[in-house]
């Protein structure tokens, strides 16, 4: 769940022009390898800017003090979209999902060709992810390291955010929000400057291979700008927050409770302060599963105590979820990667929150009424919380002593055994929701129709936030 954007609204695109970014710094042109050198100077714009001096410090820190460095995948998954945030290494950026597409005439010259590859590469994307990765490992295999060792679940999502990121080069305020988050986010995978160029050429590498069809040199330069600009962002955003936080935080289950067969809260102390807002998410590696992050939202607002809580569902397959509630116990470590996601109150208004909860996706919306009850504003709060049976609903306690001590919110249960409607629909038998803005959190077919039925009763896209689709769509196994 790695990625950006919380609301559903268009974010803009900038259209026109040369590209959507100008980088600070040009690119540094140290000699490269002699394979680099073989590819002549198409490969020269990837180069990312050189290190900064706090780069070397860090990792030279890092490493005297015996952390591990950790080689994980450059990419993850969960991209920004709607969770407005999100950081992982290439992780899959899910561009904005409330990114509307650039229309046509509105595309910029390099925006059009990266589009007319994507489209001749798409029926072959399996392949073209084999290749990519494929022409990594053996060119440089010293970045294997940096990925998990069985790579079937998320082999893809580096290329899949590469991908993503520059097919909305165009959007800019997004799409830089975006890749600082992910910058930001593949420090804990040890990803170095230099790893970026690594990347791009065997990203070229594989599009030349699979989009021969189309390919031109003005395609290839529209790709080395792009990779160029995508590259410069993250590496410049790694870089600064370098300056002020860790690269992950280490934190110690101290309670695990397991409220139903497959659902566990779990409560972890962190081995320093964890700055982060309600509504965020965090990822998560178990020392089981080393290198496979997996993003779970904070269920409650910062606290005093500096503990954190995680609601986490074991699902088929789910190697991080089925670990962390049926193995982990207190005393065991795991590792956390920065906050991420914009999925945040205002509190410049005073507008209501309807909040639509389903399943585990309860956690964050309690998390927003902490934070709303901490502000001390009386804003009402409505939460509308789904789940499929009454044994599902496992915060329900909590949430009904929320609502006894606070007279600004309404808790409503919806179970899709006794409910005509679901979750989504339930809000249109309650109103009117002129004052307020939403916020959704729960499985992706929730929130795809969730903001079609909040669209429908009337409230605007850009009230309307949540995580990204396509963050979650990976982010709970
Ligand atoms: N920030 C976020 O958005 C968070 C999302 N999640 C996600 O929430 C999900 C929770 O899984 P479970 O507890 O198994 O939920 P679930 O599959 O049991 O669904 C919970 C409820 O959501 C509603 N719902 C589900 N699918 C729907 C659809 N297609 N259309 C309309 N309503 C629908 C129903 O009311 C259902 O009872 C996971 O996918 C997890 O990744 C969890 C925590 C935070």
């Amino acid at each position: 769940m790695d990625a950006p954007t919380t609301t559903s609204a268009d974010n803009g695109t900038s259209g026109g022009g040369a590209g959507w970014f100008t980088p600070h710094t040009q690119p540094e042109t140290t000699p490269g390898s002699e394979r680099e050198a073989s590819e002549g100077n198409r490969l020269a714009g990837m180069r990312p800017v050189g290190r900064t001096t706090a780069d070397t410090e860090t990792d030279q820190q890092r490493e005297n003090a015996g952390q591990p460095v950790v080689t994980a995948p450059a990419t993850d998954p969960y991209v920004p979209a709607q969770r407005s945030t999100s950081s992982a290494p290439p992780p899959a950026p899910a561009a904005p999902q409330t990114a509307v597409p650039a229309r046509a005439e509105q595309a910029s010259p390099d925006a059009v060709l990266i589009r007319r590859t994507m489209a001749e590469v798409a029926p072959v994307a399996d392949k073209v992810t084999s290749y990519f990765y494929a022409l990594l490992f053996v060119r440089h295999p010293d970045l294997r390291s940096l990925f998990p060792a069985a790579m079937d679940t998320q082999r893809d999502r580096l290329l899949k955010a590469l991908l993503t990121a520059a097919e909305h080069v165009d959007n800019t305020p997004v799409l830089v929000d975006y890749l600082q988050n992910l910058g930001r986010g593949h420090r804990k995978y040890g990803t170095r400057p230099e790893h970026y160029a690594a990347v791009g050429e065997c990203l070229i590498g594989a599009l030349s291979k699979y989009a021969s069809g189309v390919w031109h040199p003005e395609m290839e330069a529209a790709w080395v700008r792009t990779y160029t600009t995508i590259s410069q962002v993250m590496i410049d955003a790694a870089a600064a927050d370098e300056l002020r936080a860790p690269a992950w935080w280490y934190a110690e289950i101290v309670a695990h409770d397991l409220r139903t067969r497959d659902v566990a809260v779990l409560t972890v102390r962190p081995n320093q302060p964890y700055p982060f807002l309600a509504g965020q998410y965090a990822s998560v590696e178990t020392p089981w599963w080393p290198r496979i992050w997996r993003h779970y939202s904070f269920a409650s607002a910062p606290r005093h105590d500096g503990l954190l809580t995680f609601h986490v569902k074991a699902v088929p397959a789910g190697w991080v979820s089925n670990a962390l509630v049926h193995r982990s116990r207190p005393g065991d470590i795991l590792r956390l990667g920065p906050p991420a996601g914009s999925m945040t109150v205002d509190h410049t208004t005073d507008s209501g929150l309807l909040c639509l909860g389903g399943g585990t996706g309860i956690a964050p919306i309690r998390a927003l009424v902490e934070d709303v009850a901490e502000h001390g504003e009386r804003r009402p709060v409505e939460v509308f919380y789904g789940a499929r049976t009454d044994h599902d609903l496992y915060d329900i306690d909590t949430m009904l002593r929320l609502q006894q001590t606070h007279p600004w919110l309404s808790v409503r249960a919806i179970i899709d055994q006794h409910a005509h409607l679901q979750l989504p629909d339930a809000i249109r038998q309650y109103g009117p929701w002129s004052g307020y803005d939403a916020y959704l959190s729960g499985p992706p077919g929730m929130i795809r129709n969730g903001v079609d039925a909040l669209r429908n009763v009337g409230i605007p896209s850009e009230r309307i936030r949540h995580d990204s689709v396509e963050e979650l769509v990976g982010a709970g196994d």
